[in-house]
């Protein structure tokens, strides 16, 4: 298998993206992180740009021994003299030079003519030289470059003494047919290619980055340039963890792979995520949230039986513990009985049924559902109680100009439907109000307490209350979405309780869920 090189450009291209600003000791941070994972070569910015980042390339120069430290020069003395400076502890130093080529970037932004480009880059190619044994020349927005043109490029570069020359697709624009096709270009054109390594540097404009790194490296690419969770300018660079996994998940045909430690690479992309505050998408193909989750039910019942049918990549390999079986309103029954096992809980088939239909009906509600909620809904009901009460509907009227009024409908047993409408102090009294007349019970509320049983704005609500009656007290709990709901149920919950102990005056207290 063919080894290809990665060359990281997170603290350069990556810290290029709006907003992202790495201080020197963050950019050693991630520089150490980098070459735990492995990274051959780490591009750790343009010295030129500012005394902080030629500091910062230093520090990263001075902290990293396995790895090749790189500083971004244009064409220009200056420049290349930053680079000197900032490379200068490094153990294996290398000076990265660009010179735009296309003839957009010729005409509009350089203002030179072809010659012009050839010979600028020449001359900081050989001036270079003189101090770096290891030179990248990327000519800038090759992929909008005249073919014939860039292979006189390649040529004048190889000739003065580059080492690797790298192929940016700067502005996105190529397609992977495309791509592939130019270093199948340079390989058979330009004389001595094989002296140097091709390199390829995507950008994600119409998310073909990491198809077109794919295509140089079936075309010949020795190296491929990127970043952690594809950070960069605009729309961002190659995601290194998308053709490390690529390769490492399909190497049977692209026939080449990285020596990347890919266990390193979730630690990778948090960290970078956590100190350029980009915040990494569910969605985002190896590192995202969801990348490793699977939702509904046949997708986990597939998952259960052998993890092959939805996984192409386990979690394992990129240094995750597991894969997640997220209920949610989407899941099947296997996988929620395997979620109960879990827990902890051994239910029969009816009450499986009886959990998993409530289950759906709290999942309608909430976008995910966790342990807790779980624990809440199958605790709702410790104790088995003859229901002499079952709430069916709530309705409240709530305003903080009017007074709050609820009506409530209950079945009682034997009796059928009953609806009663009442006041109260706030909703929840209204409600309990209303409940008492319906009911014609004369209780007392001994307690009230709510809390969130999980976090966000779709949290379950867990109300305990005790209520009293001729010095008998029975709690009760409600656990919904709606904490008024829970309110309500709690109560009734209470009630049918102390009809219980009513009627079997001898039993012990058994029913306390507090
Ligand atoms: C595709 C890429 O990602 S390339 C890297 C992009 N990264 C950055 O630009 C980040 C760091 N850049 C900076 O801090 C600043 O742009 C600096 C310090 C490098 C230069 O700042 P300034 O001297 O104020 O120039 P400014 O950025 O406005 O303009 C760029 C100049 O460099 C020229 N230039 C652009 N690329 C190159 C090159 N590769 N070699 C030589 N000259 C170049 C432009 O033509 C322009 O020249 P002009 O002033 O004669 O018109
Ligand atoms: C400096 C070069 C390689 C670059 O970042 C680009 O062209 O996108």
């Amino acid at each position: 298998m063919r080894k290809i090189y990665i060359f990281d450009t997170t603290l350069r291209d990556g810290e290029q993206s709006p907003g992202v600003n790495l201080n020197r000791k963050e950019k050693v941070e991630i520089a150490l992180q980098l070459e735990k994972l492995g990274i051959d070569r780490i591009e750790a910015g343009f010295p030129a740009a500012s005394p902080g980042d030629l500091e910062g390339v230093s520090a990263v120069a001075r902290a990293v021994k396995n790895a090749t430290i790189i500083g971004l020069s244009r064409s220009r003395i200056p420049d290349i003299d930053a680079v000197r400076e900032a490379l200068k502890d490094a153990q294996d130093p290398c000076i990265h030079l660009f010179l735009a080529t296309s003839p957009i970037h010729r005409k509009h932004k350089l203002r030179m003519e072809k010659q012009q480009v050839l010979e600028t880059a020449e001359a900081a190619i050989r001036y270079a030289k003189q101090y770096f044994d290891k030179i990248e020349f990327s000519p800038e927005d090759a992929g909008r470059t005249e073919l014939d043109f860039l292979c006189e490029v390649t040529d004048m570069a190889i000739r003065a003494g580059a080492t690797v020359v790298n192929i940016p697709d700067t502005v996105g624009y190529m397609t992977p047919a495309e791509f592939g096709n130019i270093f199948k270009t340079l390989k058979t054109n330009v004389p001595n290619i094989e002296s140097i390594q091709l390199s390829a540097h995507c950008h994600d404009d119409l998310g073909l980055a990491t198809a077109n790194a794919l295509a140089a490296i079936q075309n010949g690419a020795d190296q491929i340039e990127g970043t952690i969770n594809g950070i960069g300018e605009r729309a961002g660079n190659t995601a290194i963890e998308e053709v490390a996994l690529a390769l490492a998940t399909r190497s049977e045909y692209y026939q080449a792979q990285t020596t990347l430690n890919l266990k390193e690479i979730a630690k990778t992309s948090r960290l970078v995520s956590k100190l350029t505050g980009m915040v990494v998408p569910g969605n985002k193909a190896i590192v995202g949230a969801n990348a490793f989750a699977h939702e509904s039910g046949i997708h986990q019942d597939g998952m259960l039986k052998e993890k092959t049918t939805y996984e192409i990549i386990s979690p394992e390999t990129i240094g995750l513990v597991e894969s997640k079986l997220v209920l949610g309103k989407h899941s099947g029954r296997h996988a929620f009985r395997e979620k109960l096992i879990d827990l902890g809980y051994d239910l029969g088939e009816e009450e499986l049924n009886a959990a998993f239909a409530k289950f759906k009906d709290l999942a309608d509600k909430k976008k995910t559902v966790g342990d807790e909620d779980i624990r809440a809904m199958l605790e709702e009901k410790l104790v088995d109680t003859p229901e002499v009460y079952t709430l069916e509907k709530i309705q409240v009227h709530y305003g903080n100009q009017s007074v709050p009024h609820a009506t409530v409908s209950i079945a009682v047993a034997g009796a059928g439907m009953k609806e009663d409408t009442a006041e109260g102090n706030g909703s929840v009294d209204a409600i309990y109000n209303a409940i008492d007349k319906v009911t014609g019970e004369a209780v007392e509320l001994e307690d009230y307490s709510i809390k969130s049983v999980t976090h966000g704005k779709d949290a379950l609500g867990e109300v305990h209350v005790v209520l009293k009656q001729n010095g008998v007290t029975a709690s009760g709990r409600g656990v919904r979405t709606d904490i008024l709901e829970a309110s309500a149920r709690a109560y009734v919950d209470a009630l049918n309780r102390l009809i219980d102990k009513r009627n079997s005056p001898g039993r012990r207290d058994n029913m306390s869920l507090i």
